[in-house]
């Protein structure tokens, strides 16, 4: 006997009520996301939905949108198309984002088997692109998730990336009757156990080189000078995650530097510029040099093709003659362990 079918006529539901399912956790992982493609619509899609957004470019609408729609839209899907090109999946016909959050998506789930006795179910999806953040969370809430955690997959907070991220849900939710309490998982750019996993991770990488870099670059995605000037707290959250990771490795400062990459556009960036490092570095006799990019949790177009390609061919062109990429953390066992910390931190009391 159901329960309904215990209770008074009158306070039954009514035959055609939609099922009500909960009491299960949902946790989704966020990332940035990629194009669907690399030919030339599918890239202007991808660059013209990022680009519109008021958290990445904060400039006037009445400047920025000929900008836009007349010069970058024309001119950048097609370099950046071959870009991505040289780095995608082919397997998959993707952007390694794609894929590699889709691994940590499955493997962060396969580890937690059983955690909060099974109720809890993990998904992904990407603030820009597909899979999108407003299906996710109907898929989590269509599976029963009453509780929902929200994991930016950015150590350190930036509005044009975490809050950007969160936005986007909060749009999602924005429209639904029924709302599911949601909470947002915090950056974790000075948490020890992703410190660890960075440091594991550098060393094992570096263990497989046939040279020692003489200097190693601690290259972040960068951003307009004035984000920081405003407030934004991810230049320092940059220089406390460097500043610990060098710490964790016995590095002095001249051989474990911070830069900043990926610069956009006629403004100040944050600096040091990583290229203009490079080269420096390079003209200035240094003969090996090693990169590593603790911001991402995942390689992308800006790590695979960026710093693996063109920063190599800086340094090479200059007088470098050993070059060394570190991969991110990705879906290791360190990476992984980082995501199982997080999570089983920010479930407390739900699970
Ligand atoms: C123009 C403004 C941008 C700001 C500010 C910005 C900040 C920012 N971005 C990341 C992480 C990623 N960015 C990626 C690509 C990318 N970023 C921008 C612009 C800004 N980013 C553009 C236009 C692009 C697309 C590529 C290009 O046209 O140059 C990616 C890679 C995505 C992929 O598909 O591989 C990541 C990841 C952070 C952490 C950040 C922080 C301030
Ligand atoms: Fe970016
Ligand atoms: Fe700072």
């Amino acid at each position: 006997m159901t329960v309904q079918s215990k209770l008074p006529e009158a306070v039954r539901l009514p035959s055609d009520h939609p099922p009500i399912r909960n009491g299960r956790v949902g946790v989704l992982l966020m990332n940035l996301g990629t194009p669907e493609g690399t030919g030339y619509w599918p890239m202007r899609a991808y660059l013209k939905e990022f680009l519109s957004d008021r958290r990445v470019i904060e400039t006037s609408r009445l400047v920025w949108w000929p900008i836009l729609n007349l010069i970058i839209l024309t001119k950048r899907p097609g370099p950046k198309g071959k870009d991505y090109a040289s780095i995608w999946n082919k397997e998959r016909n993707e952007g390694p984002l794609k894929t590699i959050t889709r691994s940590q998506t499955e493997k962060l789930a396969e580890r937690l088997t059983g955690f909060g006795e099974g109720r809890v179910v993990f998904d992904w999806a990407m603030r820009y692109g597909f899979p999108d953040v407003k299906s996710r969370l109907k898929a989590l809430l269509d599976q029963g998730c009453d509780r929902i955690l929200l994991v930016p997959l950015y150590p350190q907070y930036a509005a044009p990336t975490s809050a950007t991220a969160c936005d986007q849900a909060f749009r999602a939710l924005m429209q639904m009757r029924w709302q599911p309490s949601v909470r947002v998982a915090p950056p974790y750019h000075d948490d020890p156990v992703y410190i660890a996993a960075l440091a594991a991770s550098m060393r094992a990488s570096l263990a497989k080189l046939d040279f020692e870099p003489e200097v190693i670059l601690c290259s972040f995605h960068g951003m307009p000078k004035e984000y920081l000037l405003k407030g934004d707290p991810y230049h320092c959250q940059c220089v406390k995650t460097w500043r610990l990771l060098r710490e964790e490795l016995g590095l002095p400062q001249e051989r474990f530097r911070l830069t900043f990459q990926s610069r956009f556009g006629p403004d100040e960036w944050l600096q040091p510029y990583t290229d203009e490092t490079v080269k420096a570095l390079a003209q200035g006799g240094t003969k090996s040099l090693a990169i590593v990019a603790p911001g991402f949790s995942a390689d992308c177009l800006e790590t695979l093709e960026e710093l693996d390609v063109e920063n190599r061919e800086i340094f090479m062109h200059n007088g470098g003659e050993r070059f060394a990429y570190l991969p991110c953390l990705n879906d290791s066992d360190e990476g992984i362990r980082v995501l199982d910390a997080v999570v089983r931190r920010e479930l407390m009391g739900w699970v």
